[in-house]
């Protein structure tokens, strides 16, 4: 149980590099394990699902030196993975989960996948589903969920495959299958999703084009090991970027964050909500990135649909939380997906921030939400984070506004992405005066 810090009058102040992106990280190590060659990875993701990825390649033989946020991986080309000894353990992580699934599928050996409690719930038939075209064999439990045995079939055939759902693990499972066949495959998006591994798999020697919602690779590339740079992670940026603007008299400076347009749904949102944010320093390597200058503002209430979601699908939770301190209502719709994550983000956001006297009614795709409500303590004194990293910080940030006291259950599930949030967050509580700017 933590007790969180309240009752911040001051605002946030100075500035901060957030850790690295978690989406690129778990791409650098898998394809720089079948890559040829080294491939060093600097301001890696250190927290526990990029751990778990490691460990899987460690487990196939992979040699990964790590210190701290600096990786090196001796890449073993596609075909120098090696069978491992004990059921691979994907812990929390779904990215790690799907994007494996889909690698695994053109091995020449059989691999046994188990999860977590959270994450032997999450549907995994969206991927074993498309990937059994292409050929390997999957022996998956009664819901479509881990424990998963995984049939690798060396001589995979291409696949064309309209994906249902707008998911970029979806996506990525069936790049990292079409890679081991034989000739072109074509993946069709639903919506555009973040392009991460399309725009690594390039930039490692690989031959994949975009044409609007249409996705061609070539299979059998010759990808060689390169050095990455990975950028901050928005969607950890995104808590600060939150409470700076929540908090009168903030200003804060975030650095060198994850500018790709794939990613950036929530600024503009955030923009479209009244915020105060601007970027400096922009530059263009494989990713975007740049520098996040935000001021405290006042906030109006917006409608965010459909077509918004994917790109701020992981900051919908602190959306809800903003959306409560914007004066009018907003609704969130086609925001179903929410509902497969770490836990059902729709029920646990609702019922936790209700806890804090928010007015919020959940719909089956979203919530409607009615703003501005002061937060404070209803009834108990304890939020709880039900073992999901966004909830538990999207909680820390809501702190900040109540008066009184309030704790914090189960959080230790911060370590699934930001294992420094909390003394992170409290740096920019305590810094005085303004930023030099
Ligand atoms: O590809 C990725 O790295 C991710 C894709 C998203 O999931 P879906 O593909 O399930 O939408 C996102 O929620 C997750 O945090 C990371
Ligand atoms: C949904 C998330 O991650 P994953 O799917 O990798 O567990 C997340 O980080 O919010």
């Amino acid at each position: 149980m933590k007790t969180l810090t309240t009752n911040v009058q001051k605002g946030l102040h100075g500035e901060l590099s957030v850790p690295g992106d978690k989406s690129i990280s778990h791409r650098s190590i898998i394809l720089g394990a079948i890559s040829s060659g080294e491939t060093e990875i600097t301001h890696f993701l250190p927290s526990e699902d990029c751990l778990t990825t490691i460990q899987a390649f460690q487990d196939m033989g992979v040699n990964i030196e790590r210190q701290d946020d600096h990786v090196l991986v001796h890449g073993v080309k596609m075909n120098g993975l090696s069978e491992p000894q004990h059921p691979l353990n994907m812990g929390n992580s779904g990215t790690t989960t799907r994007l494996l699934l889909g690698l695994l599928s053109g091995q020449n050996f059989t691999t046994d996948l188990i999860g977590d409690q959270s994450l032997s719930k999450r549907p995994m038939k969206r991927v074993t589903e498309p990937l059994s075209q292409l050929g390997p064999e999957f022996r998956v439990t009664g819901n479509g969920t881990l424990p998963i045995t995984v049939h690798g079939d060396s001589n995979l055939s291409t696949v064309n495959y309209r994906l249902p759902v707008a998911s970029a693990q979806v996506k990525s499972a069936l790049i990292l299958a079409a890679l081991q066949a034989d000739g072109i495959s074509t993946i069709i998006e639903k919506q555009q999703t973040r392009n991460h591994t399309e725009l690594m798999l390039k930039a490692f020697g690989g031959e994949i084009e975009q044409q609007g919602l249409t996705i061609k690779v070539t299979g059998k590339p010759n990808l060689i090991g390169q050095s990455v740079t990975v950028p901050g992670d928005m969607s950890s940026a995104a808590f600060f970027i939150a409470a700076a603007t929540l908090l009168p008299n903030s200003e804060i400076r975030l650095k060198n964050v994850g500018l790709n347009p794939t990613r950036t749904g929530f600024l503009t949102i955030l923009k479209r909500m009244g915020a105060d944010i601007t970027i400096q320093n922009e530059t263009n390597q494989v990713e975007a990135s740049g520098d996040l200058l935000i001021r405290s503002s006042v906030l109006h209430a917006i409608c965010i649909s459909s077509e918004d979601i994917p790109n701020v699908i992981d900051e919908l939770p602190l959306i809800t939380l903003l959306a409560t301190q914007a004066s009018g209502t907003t609704k969130i719709t086609g925001a179903e997906e929410l509902r497969v994550k770490e836990t059902d983000r729709i029920a646990v956001v609702t019922e936790e921030l209700i806890k804090l006297g928010a007015d919020i009614t959940e719909l089956p795709d979203g919530m409607i939400i009615n703003g501005a409500t002061p937060l404070n303590p209803q009834d108990t004194d304890r939020v709880d984070s039900h073992g999901d990293h966004r909830i538990g910080m999207m909680l820390g940030v809501a702190a900040l506004l109540i008066k009184g006291e309030l704790k914090l259950a189960n959080e230790s599930a911060i370590n699934i992405s930001y294992p420094n949030f909390f003394t992170d967050l409290n740096q920019l509580i305590s810094a005085k005066g303004f930023a030099a700017l």
